[in-house]
């Protein structure tokens, strides 16, 4: 080991423990929101349903990690995380209203600037800026949505700390990683902790407004909160 494999989560990933197997039952799905205006959406949408914890954690992929580090290590029932809110969709991939599944959550802004441009932790040499997410349920998830006759996508989900707010930035971001269709601030941070308790992951964002120049006028967050109240009843069904 060369000390920077310590860097990484442990990579093997359990849907469902050994015990929870043996008694045949599957375990609760924790919800982690950002804010508390996105829970009562989530929840809107789960209904009385015991098998969901849905929590506000908090802003950016920092309160993210130690909300859900924290909700894991108080419950040794969990089988699953599922990071949801509202999130930018980027230009061609993902509009206002729709909905975007991660296929893969990627921490964007964690890396290195040079001259040469970003260099990301992989380049770097420091472990991985991309997490998996259970392809099975978010693959199931995205047919369910898209079945209910809401528009939908499967595709990588961007984690930035800072929300991007220039053109050009929103160019340099879909130039880097192709076919990314939504940004948010904390899926990285709560499927960083999940892996960390060898859970899978899944990030939900239903789209509030377009990535690029800030034009706070455009954000559409309530209707982001119904369609992410829409998504979620979907969800009870398909879990
Ligand atoms: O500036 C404002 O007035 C303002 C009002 C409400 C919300 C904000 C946010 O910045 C929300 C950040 C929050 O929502 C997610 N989100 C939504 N859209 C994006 C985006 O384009 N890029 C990144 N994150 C986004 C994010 O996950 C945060 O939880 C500002």
């Amino acid at each position: 080991m060369d000390g920077k494999e310590s860097l990484q989560p442990r990579a093997e990933s359990a849907a469902v423990t050994s015990k929870q197997k043996e008694e045949g039952r599957q375990g609760s799905i924790l919800i982690i929101t950002a804010v508390e205006a996105e829970r009562e959406a989530v929840l809107r949408g789960i209904g009385q349903d015991d098998r969901f914890k849905v929590m506000a954690g908090g802003v950016g992929p920092v309160a993210a990690a130690v909300s859900t580090t924290r909700a894991l290590a108080s419950a040794s029932d969990y089988s699953l995380v599922i990071s949801a809110g509202i999130g930018g969709g980027f230009a061609g991939q993902a509009d206002i209203g729709s909905i975007v599944v991660a296929s893969e959550i990627i921490a964007a802004d964690l890396g290195a600037e040079t001259a040469e441009g970003f260099s990301s932790l992989e380049h770097l040499g420091f472990g991985s800026s991309r997490l998996g997410t259970d392809q099975a349920a978010s693959k199931r998830l995205e047919e369910a949505l898209r079945a209910a006759g809401m528009p939908v996508r499967l595709a990588p989900v961007l984690t930035l700390a800072t929300v991007t707010g220039t053109a050009e930035k929103a160019a340099e971001l879909a130039g880097r990683v192709p076919g990314a269709a939504a940004e948010a601030m904390e899926g990285f941070g709560a499927a960083w902790a999940a892996s960390v308790f060898q859970l899978p992951v899944m990030e939900i964002r239903a789209i509030s407004n377009a990535v690029g120049p800030r034009d706070r006028a455009a954000w559409r967050i309530q209707d982001a909160f119904q369609s992410l109240e829409s998504a979620c009843a979907v969800l009870r069904e398909v879990m």
